[in-house]
Order: structure tokens, then sequence, then C-alpha cells
């Protein structure tokens, strides 16, 4: 597959302190990579450099396999789309004017406020009520969902996300996140996204990338990082934040906490399939490739499904618990 986002002994300083260093990182057209790490450690500056909002100190990055330095600044960053966590709508544009906006500079020819109607339906807002509102009289979460469709409008092949959710409370929160998942089915972009939370980098990612100290310590599959841990550090940034006890608990017990999902008879078919009394390291393993899991018992009677959302629910449940 070809690359989207490579960076190549990239290295940045502020002033004596090096906040990037040595980062090489090869991320695959249509991924869904998400770089996790502590506040700190220099995800914002390395997101930055892919838009040229900053420059490497050395090293370069390669967008479709082309330096960054090699673009026109302006043609880069359309082919780039890019959310932060405080979202600037600008206050006196209508919804749909804000979400049309690039498309509308780039001099798309079409109907745009149909393209508003169709973005915002996309997002669950009905279009006769919020296409002509304006930021202020949106949420926290609306906004942000305005944020993502402004981003996306004019289909740029690559979507940068910074910590888009930070800010929202939890349900918001798992709703765009799983707005995110549903956009990156539909559009196949690159989303390289950005967060401190790992409950939401499991959540999202097709793999992950560790960052601290501006080091990218291990990248991979949800499943690899939590099987073979590159150092401690990461062993316990991952498990502490789901769970220790992953390896011991059955779907059976987690069912105690957290209810499966109904499943819809439909799609059962073809749907993989696992049994009530399998770990949930194991469905971790399953849901790296699979969106939803039926869950079984040994006398094969489907119990309800599980999905990355399902999991989300229960790692928040075990940790409200502690
Ligand atoms: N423009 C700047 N000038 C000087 N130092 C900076 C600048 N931008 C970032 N830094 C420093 O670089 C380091 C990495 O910051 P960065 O924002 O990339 O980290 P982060 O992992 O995204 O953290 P957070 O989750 O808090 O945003 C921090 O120590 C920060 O203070």
């Amino acid at each position: 597959m070809a690359s989207a986002i490579k960076f190549e002994h990239v290295k940045k300083t502020f002033a004596d302190k090096i906040v990037v260093n040595d980062l090489n990182l090869d991320i695959q057209q249509g991924e869904l990579f998400v770089l996790v790490g502590n506040s700190g450690s220099g995800k914002t500056t390395s997101i930055k450099m892919i838009n040229r909002l900053e420059d490497p100190n050395a090293g370069q990055i390669l967008v479709n396999e082309r330096p960054t330095t090699a673009y026109d600044v302006q043609k880069l960053r359309w082919k780039i789309g890019y959310v932060l966590q405080q979202i600037a709508l600008f206050p006196n544009m209508t919804v749909a004017q804000n979400i049309t906006l690039i498309p509308e500079i780039q001099g798309v020819n079409g109907n745009l406020e149909k393209l508003a109607a169709q973005l915002l339906q996309k997002v669950g807002l009905n279009p006769q009520e919020y296409a002509q509102r304006y930021p202020h009289e949106l949420s926290g979460g609306e906004q942000q969902r305005i944020g993502i469709l402004r981003a996306i409008a004019s289909k740029p092949p690559i979507v940068l996300m910074d910590e888009p959710f930070s800010a929202l409370d939890p349900l918001s929160r798992a709703n765009l996140q799983e707005l995110v998942v549903d956009l990156h089915e539909q559009l196949h972009n690159t989303i390289l996204f950005v967060t401190h939370d790992m409950n939401e980098a499991l959540h999202l990612a097709d793999r992950i990338g560790i960052m601290k100290d501006g080091q990218l310590l291990q990248v991979d599959q949800p499943e690899e990082i939590l099987r073979h841990p590159a150092n401690n550090f990461v062993r316990d940034f991952f498990r502490g934040s789901i769970g220790s006890n992953l390896y011991e608990t059955t779907l059976k017990q987690a069912a105690l906490l957290t209810k499966f999902k109904q499943a819809e008879s439909g799609s059962l078919a073809t749907m993989p399939l696992i049994n009530v009394e399998e770990t949930i390291a194991k469905l971790l393993t399953l849901l790296s490739g699979q969106n939803e899991v039926l869950v079984q018992n040994s006398s094969g009677d489907f119990l309800g499904l599980v999905d990355r959302q399902w999991l989300v629910t229960y790692l928040n449940n075990i940790n409200s618990l502690k």
C-alpha cells in the first residue's frame, strides 16, 4: 500500500529543548493511525510539521511520497483537513457557510448548499434545523461535528485530528468517536488522530504509535502492543488505562458490568464469533480486524454482540469501579 505520511529522521527543537527526536513513522493511505502520549510528549508539534505550521530542524516529511517542502504550502494544506480541540468556527458565518468555506475558496463548482445539507445529515444534524444557525447557537459537541465537516468538506485525502474531543463530556465523546470511525469507513481517507487517552486510541486505531519525550517508543496494532510492549513504560501506559486483568476477565464476567448489545438478525451469518468464556484480551484481537463480534455460549446460543464501543463502555465501567 502507498504511503500517505512519512516522517524520516525528523527532529524539532525549541530553543535548546529537543521536542521531537529522530522520528521515523510511515502511515499508509487509508489508515486510521492514533498517536498517543502524555502531555508535552511532542504529538502536536509532530502533527504541525505535516502541514508546515512548524518546520523540522532535521529530517523530512513526505506527504503522498513527496517532501512537504516540494509543495506550495497552500496546496499542501488543501490536501490536509485539520481538526483541533478548540474548534475555531467563524462566529459571523452560518453553519452551512462554515462547512463549505474551503470548497468555496477552492472554487469548487456545484451546489454548496446541497453539499452542506448532505454533510450535516452524515453527522446526524437535520439541515433544516442547523444549516442557518450560527456557531454560538450550538453545543460543544455540535460545534465539534461542524469542525469535522469543515475539515472533510473538500474531501482531503488526509485528515489530522489533534485531541478533537478532549473538552467534551464522555457521552458526546463516545458518539463522536463512532462518527470518526463511520466517516473513515465511508471516505477511505487517511486519518492521523492525536490523543493522550489510551481508551480513545484503542477505540479508534488501526495502529497506535506511543510517544514519550519526543520519541516514538512503539508502533503497532493495539493487541500487539498489549502482548509485546516495547518496554515497561508502554506496558504500564497501555495496561494501566485498560485494566490489568484483561487476560483473566472473561466476556461472561464482563457482561455482569456491561450488557452485550442486541444483535440485528440480518448480518449475523457473516460475523466472527467468540465464546463467552474467552477473555477480553482475545476479544481485542478479534476486534482489530472486525467491527463487531457475536458472543455465543458453548451450546452455540447467541448471547449478543460486542464492538469497540461496547469495549470502551466496559473499560470505562471498570475505571469507575476503581
Ligand atoms: N512554539 C513553541 N515554543 C517553545 N516550546 C514549544 C512550542 N510549542 C511546543 N513547545 C514545547 O514542546 C513540547 C512538546 O509540545 P507538544 O504540544 O508537541 O506536546 P503534546 O504531546 O502535543 O502535548 P499536549 O497534549 O499537552 O498538547 C512541550 O514541552 C512544549 O512546551
